[in-house]
């Protein structure tokens, strides 16, 4: 990575704060602020310590925006995430995020002038373009608009046959919108056919089913897609992608689309009309990394033991962004990712400082890859620790709304009394984890687990002197239903009920700092009302006495 010689590196030392003080830094996964109503899960949970640090408003509490342009996203619309929000939080910049990204290189036409798309394109003549990603306009992983785009303009650039593979969405936006998202779909992929292109959907599932696992949690969700979008096997086969959501649906009461059984279309021989073959190109048209990044290995990778591929076809394949700036995965790809350099973690390693790292499987990678840009590993090995506490597999997580929080507050607690560590990170998932499944009660019961892992390492950081930063990646947890934007009231569906959401929300996140290491003339500044996750980083090291670099967003906070 290109980056400052040695001597830039080094931060200049903050005027005021001292150094030497362990920095604790607690990120809540979906923790926002909402009105306080009976759908407001942190709100009716018990959290007593969360709540203790609100009354450190405003010198000690306040909010910073999470969503939007202030995390790099297109528009006041978009709902903040982990990818964006923890990208922000490390790097302490603004960077333009691959929703964006792919936005422009679809509007100029880029996208289809590069050398990711040329090498698809070499396909064209006698193979099929393969389509595999999420079905929706959630914005955060993927949005269908940029699908059609995508469909349209590949048709334009020569493609003949065109497959798409869909994983049903239901987290990022309503439960059941997927059945009006493929019916869309199919009228466009009809519209194609009537241009002469033999375009058709191919398989599908629901992404936490299929396909989109994430930080290597749990390969069979990658292999019940590969068994169906490569080999064309499935135990569910229909003539269409309505017809399979429908029937899927009136088989089992408890369907949702997240985790919708893998299926495939045949034809009326009941072939398969779309497996992945030699010669086929494959383009995977999410722009987040987390979710995609397991297929990516499972497509290019020779030497790959995760699951037996069965019969890995010889194919062009291209990724809508490059997912791994480390690994270089995959190695060609349409967009150009973000480039996100000098993050405050390759900072603090570069100027001697120790960090600690933890989170649980399902959020393990947004306290260390989306932490540092996208990249996996460490800075310097010597320098930082970073534990992976493994997560549950195989259940939706109103099951074990716990989940682990109670274990990354004891790593986090014992890391910080080691006296080893500068800086200890952690995420705690559950407000966003428990939040995404729908389940007020279990994520009344997540919150309140969440609340006690940081008054566990609040205690911690109390017994060393030490200085806690306490906030959140975006909302989820304290919205629990979908509103009215002119009333705030919930939303009730055709049956009369209450329509919940799973998503995330555009709500502003909490900040908290303190602890007894904290010098007694800091507070936050009041001339930075807008500011939002890209300010936090700037204000952790300030927090471990140093100033941060020229182009950080401003620190949060002012010496008196
Ligand atoms: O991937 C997911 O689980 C959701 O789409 C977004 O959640 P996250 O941004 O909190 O990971
Ligand atoms: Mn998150
Ligand atoms: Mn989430």
């Amino acid at each position: 990575m290109n980056g400052p010689n040695a001597k830039d590196w080094a931060l200049p030392s903050h005027p005021k704060l001292p150094k030497g003080k362990n920095l604790a830094v607690i990120v809540l996964d979906g923790w926002g602020e909402q009105v306080p109503d009976a759908y407001n899960a942190i709100y009716v949970a018990s959290t007593p310590t969360m709540d203790s640090l609100k009354k450190g408003a405003p010198e000690h509490w306040r909010l910073v925006r999470a969503h939007g342009p202030a995390v790099g996203l297109p528009s006041e619309d978009d709902m903040g995430n982990s990818e964006v929000g923890h990208n922000a939080l490390g790097a302490g910049r603004i960077f333009e995020q691959g929703a964006k990204l792919v936005d422009a290189a679809l509007a100029t036409g880029k996208l289809f002038k590069g050398a990711g798309f040329q090498y698809i394109q070499e396909c064209f003549p006698d193979g099929t373009l393969h389509l595999i990603g999420l079905l929706s306009d959630g914005g955060v992983h993927s949005r269908y608009d940029q699908l059609q785009g995508l469909m349209k303009g590949s048709a334009a650039h020569g493609a003949k046959r065109i497959r798409v593979h869909i994983l049903t969405d239901g987290r990022d936006v309503l439960d059941g919108s997927s059945f009006a998202f493929v019916e869309q779909l199919e009228k466009d992929l009809e519209e194609l056919q009537k241009q002469g292109v033999d375009a058709l959907l191919a398989s599908g599932g629901g992404r936490m089913y299929v396909t989109m696992d994430r930080y290597e949690n749990d390969w069979n969700v990658v292999k019940r897609g590969w068994d169906a979008q490569v080999l064309g096997e499935a135990p569910n086969k229909f003539k269409s992608g309505l017809e399979a959501l429908k029937h899927l649906k009136a088989e089992n009461p408890k369907f949702n689309d997240q985790y919708c059984p893998p299926f495939v279309i045949v034809d009326d021989s009941g072939k398969a009309v779309g497996p992945i073959v030699d010669g086929d190109a494959v383009i995977t048209f999410n722009f987040r990394a987390d979710r995609m990044i397991m297929l990516a290995k499972a497509l290019e990778y020779d030497n790959f033991d995760k699951f037996d591929r069965v019969r890995v076809p010889k194919i062009h394949y291209a990724g809508m962004l490059q997912y791994d700036g480390e690994l270089k995965l995959p190695s060609k790809y349409l967009v150009n990712p973000p480039e996100i350099d000098r993050t405050s973690g390759e900072y603090l390693t570069k100027n001697g400082l120790k960090t600690f790292a933890c989170s649980e499987t399902v959020k393990f990678g947004h306290v260390t890859f989306f932490w540092n840009g996208n990249r996996s590993g460490c800075f310097d090995e010597k320098l930082e620790s970073y534990v992976e506490i493994p997560s549950d597999q195989g259940i939706t997580f109103n099951e074990q709304p716990l989940m682990k929080a109670l274990e990354i507050g004891e790593k986090a607690r014992d890391a910080i009394l080691s006296g080893k560590y500068d800086q200890v990170r952690v995420n705690i998932p559950n407000g966003d984890m428990v939040g995404h499944t729908g389940d007020l009660k279990a994520t009344i019961v997540g919150c309140e687990a969440a609340d006690k892992a940081v008054k566990m390492i609040l205690d911690a950081v109390e017994q060393v002197g030490g200085i806690y930063l306490v906030t959140a990646d975006h909302g989820n947890a304290e919205d629990m239903v979908k509103r009215n934007p002119k009333t705030a009231q919930p939303v009730l569906d055709k049956n009369g009920k209450i329509q919940i959401l799973t998503s995330h929300t555009c709500a502003p996140v909490p900040i908290a700092i303190g602890g007894p290491g904290l010098s007694p003339g800091v507070k936050f500044r009041t001339d930075l009302p807008q500011g939002g996750l890209a300010n936090v980083a700037a204000t952790m090291m300030n927090l471990l006495g140093f100033e941060a670099p020229a182009d950080y967003e401003p620190s949060l906070i002012e010496v008196l």
